[in-house]
């Protein structure tokens, strides 16, 4: 996937790649209304682990998951990152384009509870089907997701620095988190995102029939919902990776 370097154009033909792995992940999880068992933190029923089906299906799944290599990758960063084993395989020597400082940074603590406090009531109908298993998986490869992108600021952030070393380096001794944020920011570049993610809700989400003509108006996840997630979550998130990433570019 990577290739050897990054670009910031490379960065961003990735971010808006990942856009459509996001937006595929919210019709997947829309299939299934709340389903709010999932979620229940005071689980007892399950043997030898406390915490909810999702948590359970996150914890056990990531662990085969680094045990077959995917936290090798940079790119990839782990919910649940204590007592992860470690890879058996063989892997692909990724570069090593990222200060090493870039491990230290894992958001997805609050990601996780965005999804589940802020997101999931927005776009998820209310109900119960018993299909918590299966709404389980959809929201860990959602999660996933989103948890790649935001954390694909590193790449972003690594990139500009790369490109403006010496407007950076002041604003990173100063540690000053205002400055670096004005500096990496392009609001042109963020409107275009929030447009493109709500066109593409609405051509992935329509129906399709083979007489050619698109059904209706009636969207599998409503277009507003992920402009919104946008505007108001992916990219602040990943603006504050970016940040948290320079102000430990220099150590
Ligand atoms: C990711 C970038 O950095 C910032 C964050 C953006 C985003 O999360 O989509 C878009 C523009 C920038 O404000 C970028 O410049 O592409």
């Amino acid at each position: 996937e990577s290739g050897n370097e990054y670009t910031l154009e490379s960065a961003r033909t990735s971010l808006v790649r990942q856009e459509d792995t996001i937006i595929f992940g919210l019709i997947e999880r829309a299939r299934f209304p709340i389903n709010s068992p999932t979620y229940n933190q005071n689980n007892i029923s399950i043997p030898h682990f406390f915490g909810s089906l999702l948590d359970f299906l996150i914890n056990d799944t990531e662990a085969i998951q680094a045990k077959a290599g995917r936290y090798v990758n940079p790119e990839e960063n782990p919910f649940f990152p204590e007592n992860l084993p470690a890879s058996v395989v063989p892997h692909y020597p990724f570069p090593q384009f990222l200060h090493p400082a870039a491990a230290l940074i894992n958001i997805n603590k609050s990601i996780r509870k965005m999804y589940l406090d802020e997101l999931l009531p927005m776009f998820v109908a209310s109900g119960d089907d018993g299909n918590y298993a299966q709404t389980a998986a959809s929201d860990l490869s959602l999660l996933q997701a989103i948890s790649r992108r935001i954390h694909y600021g590193k790449f972003v952030a690594e990139v500009k620095f790369r490109e403006s070393r010496k407007d950076y380096e002041p604003l990173i001794r100063a540690k000053d988190r205002e400055a670096l944020m004005n500096l990496l920011t392009s609001k042109s570049v963020e409107e275009i995102v929030v447009k493109r993610v709500g066109k593409k809700a609405m051509v992935f989400g329509q129906e399709v029939s083979v007489d050619g003509d698109v059904k209706g108006n009636k969207y599998k996840v409503d277009p507003s919902v992920v402009s919104n997630l946008y505007q108001k979550w992916i990219i602040p998130l990943t603006k504050l990776v970016e940040v948290e990433y320079l102000l430990n570019r220099l150590n």
